[in-house]
């Protein structure tokens, strides 16, 4: 085993994963660098999902390696692999998930009072993400009285709060409308270049990864390409290149769930 260049916050090597016998990943590699915003694209199915899930811990992969700033994670028990997730890693579901009965500002707030951070301090935190993210107006409003887009705002900023070293947006803006995709999308990747937070985001959505300083393409679980984004304010994607990259065969495994 060897430990992967020191520039790199995340480094996967050969991973294998398949759900139940189908192949879900064959052989992807990837480097995620300190403070970018690597877009993982692709078409549905092709493995986006458990990607993240294995470069964020919370799935081991049959074969393969992952590390964290220069540490093996797919050799850590599971235990240490939860307090990995809690304490340095974020991650933002297609859907948000919040807890109906709390307000958007207690929603935020969560994951700091889960870390014994008092209530004063962990609710001016809370307010200001919910500032940043344009949606202060709805601190006190609980999520069904929320818009979707305003819901998933406050999913990000629960995400943000805690202001992990990576981040990880599964697919963050898929249920919301084309104005609406772009506004969040832009507040969410603004805010973690502000506070130096790496982004890693699985997205099917080409205009989605424009503002990504770099995209990764999978292809039915393989890597297929890597696409340097001429730069966050462009606008413009380049169209993907078909270049396949050597694949390895598949193995078994299961997935498990995080928790914010
Ligand atoms: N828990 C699971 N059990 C069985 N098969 C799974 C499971 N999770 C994913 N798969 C399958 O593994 C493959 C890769 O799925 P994955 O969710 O990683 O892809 P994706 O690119 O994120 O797809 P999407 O864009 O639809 O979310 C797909 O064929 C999917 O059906």
């Amino acid at each position: 085993m060897v430990a992967p260049p020191d520039n790199n916050v995340l480094w996967a090597r050969a991973l294998h994963v398949s759900h139940n016998g189908s192949p879900a990943l064959t052989g992807v590699s990837v480097e995620v660098r300190e403070g970018e915003i690597l877009a993982v694209g692709g078409p549905r199915g092709c493995g986006k999902t458990t990607l993240l899930q294995c470069l964020s811990g919370q799935l081991v992969p049959q074969q393969g390696e992952v590390w964290f700033n220069s540490t093996p994670v797919h050799t850590m028990g599971p235990l240490v692999r939860e307090r990995l997730r809690r304490d340095r890693f974020g991650w933002i579901d297609p859907e948000p998930a919040l807890v109906p009965e709390l307000t958007a500002w207690e929603n935020v707030a969560l994951p700091l009072m889960l870390r014994k951070v008092p209530n004063r301090p962990a609710r001016k935190a809370a307010s200001e993400w919910l500032e940043r993210l344009d949606i202060g107006a709805c601190a006190r409003k609980r999520p069904h009285a929320l818009l979707q887009a305003e819901r998933q705002r406050v999913a990000i900023a629960r995400a943000l709060v805690t202001e992990p070293t990576v981040l990880f947006a599964d697919e963050p803006t898929a249920p919301l409308h084309r104005a609406d995709r772009a506004q969040v999308l832009r507040t969410l990747t603004t805010a973690a270049r502000s506070h130096g937070i790496t982004v890693v985001l699985a997205t099917h959505d080409a205009e989605v990864a424009t503002l990504a300083d770099r995209t990764v393409q999978l292809l039915d679980g393989r890597r297929v390409n890597s696409l340097r984004m001429p730069g966050p304010s462009s606008g413009l994607l380049a169209a993907p290149a078909a270049a396949a990259t050597p694949a390895g065969p598949s193995a078994e495994g299961t997935a498990c769930s995080l928790s914010v």
